[in-house]
């Protein structure tokens, strides 16, 4: 059965980038385990069913995600069977027809999104709702400022339309004809009004939940590690070897980042 790690922050804050460089890192230990990374974007519902819903708009609340589904691939993750889920693309802006990833066979699989910490509805509402943090084995919180998470936001939205080189897909035609500073306008309001209001509604509410908060900074480097524990001995060892390994090896992993110093504390 897979260890099981949930990554859970607000929008644009780097989790999937975390995913990626910890199962990197974890896959290199000596005893090379097998690490894999899904994020829970692909059991949004795509496109044409939030618009019959008239939730377009909501995209990242709870119900804009097919909760049951999520359920049903954790339990089965969990359990070490085999399972498909669902890809979403940034680019866009939407789930994918027909394209899936296979995981649930790993030594650790990373989950991460903006509700791995949030309760989940078991199918048809029989019983209460399902605390998704009590399905895995370690769960962080990415943390960051607000100013710092619309900036981030915007410079990936920056990235989408070069990427998309005059020929963007269709929810990003708007921005094609904007200046640089009309798209930061408008990508920030667009963070403002939709993905801070969930942010504050929905995410940052299962902060606490988390065994490990991460703080980054502006410069994306991780400012302070925070470990949920009893106080005890290996705790505070814990604590104070992470933030060393988690600055200088994520500094290293994604070009550019800064290595810097960070503080580690038990709370
Ligand atoms: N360590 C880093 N150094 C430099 N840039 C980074 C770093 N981590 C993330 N970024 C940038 O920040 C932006 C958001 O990162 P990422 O896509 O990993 O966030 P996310 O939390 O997974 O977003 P979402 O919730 O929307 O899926 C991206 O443009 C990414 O390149
Ligand atoms: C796909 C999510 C929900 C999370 O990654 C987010 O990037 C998103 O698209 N939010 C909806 C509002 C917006 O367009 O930014």
């Amino acid at each position: 059965m897979p260890f099981l790690i949930g990554i859970a922050g607000p929008v644009a804050v780097g989790k999937s980038t975390i995913a990626r460089v910890l199962g990197e890192l974890l896959s290199r230990r000596p005893a090379a385990p097998s690490t894999g990374s899904v994020t829970t974007d692909g059991f949004l519902y795509p496109n044409r069913i939030l618009e019959r819903r008239g939730i377009l708009d909501r995209k990242g609340f709870p119900e804009s995600y097919d909760q049951e589904a999520m359920l049903r691939f954790l339990t089965a993750a969990r359990a070490g069977r085999q399972v498909r889920v669902p890809v979403y693309s940034h680019e866009h802006y939407d789930v994918v027809p027909g394209r899936s990833v296979t995981v649930g066979r790993e030594d650790i699989l990373i989950v991460e999104g903006l509700n791995v910490l949030q309760s989940c509805r078991r199918p048809d509402d029989r019983g209460p709702a399902v605390d998704l943090n009590d399905l895995f084995d370690l769960t962080l919180y990415v943390d960051a400022e607000f100013d710092d998470l619309r900036r981030w936001y915007v410079a990936r939205l920056r990235t989408l339309l070069r990427t998309a080189r005059g020929n963007p897909p269709a929810h990003l035609r708007r921005y094609a004809c904007l200046s640089a500073a009309e798209i930061a306008e408008e990508a920030t309001r667009r963070y403002r009004e939709i993905n801070e209001v969930n942010l504050v509604e929905n995410i940052q509410p299962t902060r606490e939940r988390a065994d490990v908060i991460v703080r980054k900074g502006s410069d994306h480097a991780v400012r302070e590690v925070l470990v949920r524990g009893s106080g005890d001995a290996t705790t505070s060892a814990a604590a104070s070897a992470l933030p060393a390994v988690v600055t200088a090896r994520t500094a290293r992993a994604a070009a550019g980042t800064q290595v810097s110093s960070c503080r580690a504390s038990v709370r």
